[in-house]
């Protein structure tokens, strides 16, 4: 399997320039040189964030070169995708984004596209021969390194709780405490923020999810654990955007991985040691 790494190409010498259009359109050039060794029958992946819309046009852009030199078999592996959250119609006019997204990954025909931890299955129904990479390994590395034994896992609201659940099972883990919160659509603001759990008395509990971006999730259920007497509270969330930093009220140690971003201030690990 030969790697396009569009996430560390300064860690592998790729075939491959990522270069900026003076107008900021991006601007791929494969190294003729190297491609013209392989093997048009060796597969090809290319593994990329999809944070922002010029990522997907990049990998698009990739895909297309690579289809011109008739090579067979290319996949692609994203760490972070593109309007995952927008796995449905919100509020009336407002578009479907992830099945935009979908569209246009499906129209290039990759073999096989794998997705770290996306937001909901919405993702891999929609995303043609896509399947999700758990966050199990990463939580199983955040857990090692954090190194404090028992710990409760946390799902902070419904839509994480199938995943808690397979997760824990996973992990051996012996207890999950369920959290849930209301989030008003048109402005955000999250309410109501309860658990099924009475009693969490000197507990070091980890809330895990796949995504932090404001954090309100976590500071509000942070509070709410620690109201129940939880010691410690420690965030393993699977993409750090931390639109609004990487500190959280209530929290006391947070992991994250690179898929979306580097982040300066948290324990990160490298996304290419789960997707490769
Ligand atoms: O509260 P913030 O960090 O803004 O948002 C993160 C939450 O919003 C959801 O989409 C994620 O799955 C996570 O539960």
């Amino acid at each position: 399997m030969y790697t396009f790494n569009l996430i560390y190409p300064n860690l592998s010498d790729i075939p491959f320039h990522a270069m900026v259009f003076p107008d900021g359109q991006p601007h791929v050039k494969l190294k003729m040189e190297a491609i013209k060794a392989l093997d048009r029958a060796t597969p090809v992946r290319i593994l990329s964030r999809l944070s922002h819309a010029n990522d997907l046009m990049t990998v698009l852009f990739v895909k297309n070169t690579l289809d011109y030199l008739e090579f067979e078999h290319v996949e692609l592996h994203v760490s972070y995708l593109l309007a995952a959250r927008m796995d449905r119609v919100m509020l009336d006019g407002e578009p479907f984004s992830l099945k935009v997204v979908a569209q246009v990954l499906n129209q290039a025909q990759f073999r096989k596209v794998k997705i770290f931890d996306p937001h909901s299955e919405v993702s891999t129904a929609l995303i043609d021969r896509s399947y999700a990479v758990s966050n199990h390994t990463f939580v199983q590395g955040a857990l090692k390194d954090f190194g404090v034994e028992p710990y409760c896992l946390v799902s902070p609201d419904a839509g994480a709780l199938k995943k808690i659940h397979k997760l824990a099972s996973f992990l051996g883990a012996a207890e999950v405490v369920e959290c849930m919160k209301e989030r008003d659509l048109r402005t955000g603001a999250l309410t109501h923020f309860k658990t099924t759990a009475d009693d969490l008395e000197g507990k070091t509990c980890v809330i895990v999810d796949d995504i932090c971006d404001g954090g309100g999730t976590f500071a509000g259920t942070a509070a709410l654990l620690k109201g129940k007497g939880a010691a410690m509270v420690v965030l393993v969330v699977s993409h750090g955007i931390f639109s609004k930093g990487p500190v959280i009220d209530g929290i006391d140690k947070i992991y994250t991985t690179d898929s979306y971003r580097l982040v300066e201030g948290v324990h990160t690990f490298p996304i290419s040691n789960f997707l490769l």
